[in-house]
């Protein structure tokens, strides 16, 4: 019988993790680069807003769908925040709405923002691709797959200061969505970073939490491939996507 492997300590898995992140997360995509340095034009920087608006609206459904097979009632009071986060709650309009408010600023039409129909068809795909995995592998993993937040403030504060300073067309109100992410997140994030280091014992589980990440930030990573071909260069969205310059609705 061969040896069981040994498994990592938990600082050496949050070391693993920490290096998914260090060389996978979107924060490194070329067009990333370009969003935040300034050099993407009002029409590119559209088509990047409304296509994260598929994400947006998915967070909530990724998240009911981890709490939909989740059997500790501990686990789902942590996470029953996370919906409310982007739908709102009271007097709290949610993230989802503070989005719009992105979309608003930029000039989109709200109606053709929501139906989505404009959004390419990788980040269609990206995105169910991401409510799928939480909804069919197992809840360590669908815990793991959120992992990619511990990276999000860092990008959150660039965007904010690089698009402030680099585009005439952007300002507090439109930014409000990642200002208030600075705060969601990294709570977020911290309370699922402790859940996995104290769920994950095994060798298996743990390369299974480090295969959930990667393949998050392959989700992530596929959505900006798709915007960069399709916007940046050669310039050739899908049939029925949304393209630079022609107005829809009320836009
Ligand atoms: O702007 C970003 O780069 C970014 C990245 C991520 C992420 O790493 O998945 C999230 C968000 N933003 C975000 O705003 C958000 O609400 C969010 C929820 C989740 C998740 O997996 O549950 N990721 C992210």
């Amino acid at each position: 019988m061969p040896e069981p492997d040994a498994p990592l300590s938990a600082e050496g898995l949050e070391a693993a993790l920490r290096e998914v992140g260090a060389t996978r997360y979107h924060n490194l995509h070329p067009f990333h680069k370009l969003l935040h340095s300034g050099q993407l034009d009002r029409d590119q920087v559209r088509a990047w807003a409304l296509n994260r608006y598929c994400y947006q609206s998915a967070i909530p459904r990724k998240d009911a769908a981890l709490m939909a097979r989740c059997d500790d009632r501990e686990l789902r009071r942590e996470w029953l925040h996370r919906i409310t986060d982007h739908d709102g709650t009271g007097g709290d309009s949610g993230g989802i709405e503070r989005w719009l408010v992105l979309t608003d600023g930029l000039g989109l039409d709200r109606d053709y923002v929501v139906s989505k129909e404009g959004a390419l068809p990788a980040t269609k795909f990206a995105v169910e691709a991401y409510v799928r995995f939480v909804a069919e592998h197992s809840l360590l993993e669908a815990v793991a797959s959120s992992l990619t937040e511990l990276f999000a403030p860092g990008i959150h504060a660039e965007r904010i200061s690089g698009m402030l300073a680099h585009y005439d067309f952007i300002n507090e109100t439109v930014v409000a969505y990642f200002r208030r992410r600075l705060d969601q997140a990294p709570k977020d994030a911290d309370f699922a970073l402790d859940y996995v280091k104290r769920h994950a014992r095994t060798a298996e589980q743990q390369r299974a939490v480090i295969r959930a990440l990667t393949f998050k930030t392959e989700v992530l990573w596929a959505q900006l491939d798709a915007l960069y071909f399709a916007y940046v260069a050669p310039g050739w969205p899908a049939p029925g996507a949304w393209r630079p310059g022609v107005a829809v609705g009320g836009a």
